[in-house]
């Protein structure tokens, strides 16, 4: 395994639990696309999977935050997400496999009922917004809630990540980022800025949610044979 930077404290605002989500994620490279509709059957595999939904605003990036990550590129132009796209990702964590689903969803309002139907199951949302764009902060709540909706808050790992970090003037950055790490506070989230036009913290971001989900399949599934344990040993 290679070794990978160490997340930065300053980033880690909620008190997530943390057993072995350090430099524990290796991203495998060999990502591959599937459609729409094998993702949707693929959503059952169970616990070497996370369903990852990604929220926001039109045109806050969040699709060039998924293509820097998974293919290593970035486009000046803007074309708009229709409905949903979605990209498979291999990652390594402890020398396991394991697979994120990122689910790119349309900001567009048009399209914001199509997208909707895909949020159900997602054990991570990553609500997006512009670090040089306050309005798409100020709907960052409603994204969440939206997202929300057919999700166990209870199980649901948060992210709020500002995006175009190379677009802010310093001056600004520091007002959107002192906003946006109260709101995160506030909805327990992580708070991550990045540039997807640089790279900056993009690699690293999705290696923690990979880390951080992988562990909460693994709590999960611990939980999940104690109580059957626990069950059996009555029934005897
Ligand atoms: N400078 C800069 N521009 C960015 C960055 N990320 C995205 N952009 C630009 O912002 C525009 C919108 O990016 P998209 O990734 O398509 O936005 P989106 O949120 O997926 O948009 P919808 O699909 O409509 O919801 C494009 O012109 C990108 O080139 C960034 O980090 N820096």
């Amino acid at each position: 395994m290679s070794s990978l930077p160490p997340v930065k404290e300053d980033r880690i605002i909620c008190e997530l639990p943390l057993y072995f989500t350090r430099d524990a994620a290796v991203h495998t490279k060999d990502s591959f696309n599937v459609t729409v509709r094998e993702a949707s059957q693929e959503q059952k595999t169970g616990s070497n999977v996370a369903k990852v939904i990604v929220v926001g605003d039109v045109a806050v990036g969040k699709t060039c935050l998924i293509n820097r990550f998974c293919k290593d590129t970035f486009d000046r132009t803007y074309k708009a997400t229709i409905g949903v796209d979605f990209e498979m990702e291999r990652f390594e964590v402890l020398g396991v496999p394991f697979n994120l689903q990122l689910w790119d969803t349309a900001g567009q309002e048009r399209f914001r009922c199509i997208a909707s139907t895909y949020y159900r199951g997602a054990q991570a949302i990553i609500v997006v917004f512009d670090l040089s764009n306050y309005g798409s902060l100020d709907n960052a709540r409603e994204w969440l809630e939206d997202a929300m909706k057919d999700n166990d808050p209870s199980s649901v790992l948060l992210f709020l990540v500002g995006t175009k970090k190379d677009l802010s003037h310093p001056d600004q950055l520091a007002q959107m980022e002192q906003e946006a790490i109260r709101l995160s506070e506030e909805i327990r989230a992580e708070y991550w800025a990045v540039s997807a036009l640089s790279g900056e913290s993009v690699r690293d971001f999705f290696l923690r949610v990979a880390s951080l989900t992988f562990e909460a399949n693994v709590l999960s599934d611990l939980e999940r044979n104690n109580s059957r344990q626990a069950r059996d040993i009555i029934s005897k």
